[in-house]
C-alpha cells in the first residue's frame, strides 16, 4: 500500500479542467454506484459519458459489477455526475486513487455527494433486500493509519484535522426515510452504523462477531475513504448501503457469501434504490454555483 503517494492540486485540476471541455454539464450532485447499482446512471437525461480508460488521470475499475464509466446528465431539473464503478483500496489503489474522483468532483463545482454500496448485514433486523441509510461509519483501514489524508495536508480543499462527526448529512438522512414511506417500502428502509474493512476476503466468523459487538449494522469494503475526502472538502454527504447479504456469525451455519450472489441482490433491488435516489436528488436544494 502505498500511502505516501501525492497527487497535486494541479493534477485533480487538469482532470476537471478536461471533462469541463468534453460536457456543457456542470455537476451540482455526484452518485457512486455501489456493486450492482450502475442502473443508478440509467435515469440521468441528455447524457454524456466516458469511459474511466479514457479520461486524464482516472484509475480504473477492475471489479465485476462496477463497469468503469463517468455519466453526466440531468436527473429531475439537477445536473448529477455518475460514478458507474467504483476505486476500492483492495484492488492496489492507493487510497488518493481511490477517492481521486471526489475532489475532481469538487473542483467541478459538485455540492452533494450520494455514496451508495453494498454491504453484508451484522444486525438481527437487517435483511437481504433491505436498504440501510448511513447513520455513521467506522473507517478500519483509517483508523490504523490508512487514511486518504496521509501526508501533507492541501489546504486549498480542507483543515488538516477535519471533524467527521455528523458526517452523513441529517437532514438528507430525515428526507430518505420520508421518501422511504412514501414509495410504500418504509419495511425495507432502517439507519445504521456501516464499517469499512480492508476486503478482498469476507468476514471470518470471529471477525463477524467482533464487528457485532462493537456496534456495527453493516460491513463492506469502500465508501469511507471516499466520504472523508468529501467531508475534507466540505461537500454535503448521503450515504446508502445496499444488505445484499447475512454475515455468517454462527458455527452452526453453513451459508457462505461471494460476490455473485452480491451482484444479484444489487440488482433485484436496484430499481427501488434508483427510485430513492432519484426522489432525494429531485427534493434537495442545490446553489447552481456552475464554475
Ligand atoms: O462497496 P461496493 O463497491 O458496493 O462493493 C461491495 O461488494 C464487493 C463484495 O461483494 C466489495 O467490493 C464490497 O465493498
Ligand atoms: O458481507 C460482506 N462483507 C464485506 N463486504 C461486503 N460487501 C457485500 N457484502 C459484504
Amino acid at each position: 500500500m502505498n500511502s505516501k503517494e501525492q497527487i497535486s492540486h494541479d493534477d485533480y485540476q487538469k482532470t476537471a479542467d478536461w471533462l469541463k471541455s468534453q460536457t456543457k454539464h456542470r455537476p451540482q450532485v455526484a452518485i457512486i454506484c455501489g456493486s450492482g447499482l450502475g442502473v443508478l446512471a440509467d435515469n440521468l437525461k441528455c447524457q454524456d459519458s466516458f469511459a474511466y480508460s479514457d479520461i486524464p488521470g482516472f484509475p480504473q475499475s477492475t471489479v465485476q459489477g462496477h463497469a468503469g464509466r463517468l455519466v453526466f446528465g440531468e436527473l429531475k431539473g439537477k445536473t448529477c455526475v455518475c460514478m458507474q464503478g467504483r476505486f476500492h483500496m483492495y484492488e492496489g489503489h492507493s487510497l488518493c486513487k481511490t477517492t481521486f474522483p471526489v475532489r475532481v468532483f469538487k473542483l467541478l463545482g459538485v455540492e452533494t455527494l450520494i455514496v451508495t454500496n453494498a454491504a453484508g448485514s451484522l444486525a438481527d433486523g437487517l435483511r437481504p433486500g433491505d436498504i440501510m441509510i448511513i447513520k455513521d461509519h467506522v473507517n478500519f483501514p483509517g483508523l490504523v493509519g490508512m487514511n486518504p489524508l496521509f501526508g501533507p495536508n492541501d489546504d486549498k480543499f480542507g483543515p488538516r484535522f477535519p471533524a467527521m462527526s455528523g458526517c452523513y448529512d441529517k437532514g438528507l438522512r430525515s428526507s430518505a426515510m420520508e421518501i422511504g414511506k412514501q414509495l410504500g417500502v418504509s419495511e425495507l428502509m432502517h439507519e445504521g452504523v456501516y464499517a469499512m474493512v480492508g476486503g478482498p476476503n469476507f468476514e471470518s466468523i470471529a471477525e463477524a462477531r467482533l464487528l457485532h459487538r462493537l456496534g456495527v449494522d453493516a460491513v463492506g469494503m469502500s465508501t469511507a475513504p471516499e466520504v472523508v475526502i468529501a467531508i475534507h472538502c466540505g461537500l454535503k454527504v448521503f450515504g446508502l448501503s445496499l444488505i445484499t447479504n447475512k454475515v455468517v456469525k454462527s458455527y452452526e451455519d453453513s451459508d457462505s457469501v461471494n460476490h455473485e450472489g452480491v451482484l444479484e441482490v444489487s440488482r433485484l433491488r436496484s430499481q427501488t434504490v434508483q427510485q430513492l435516489v432519484t426522489e432525494l436528488v429531485s427534493r434537495m436544494e442545490t446553489n447552481n454555483n456552475a464554475v
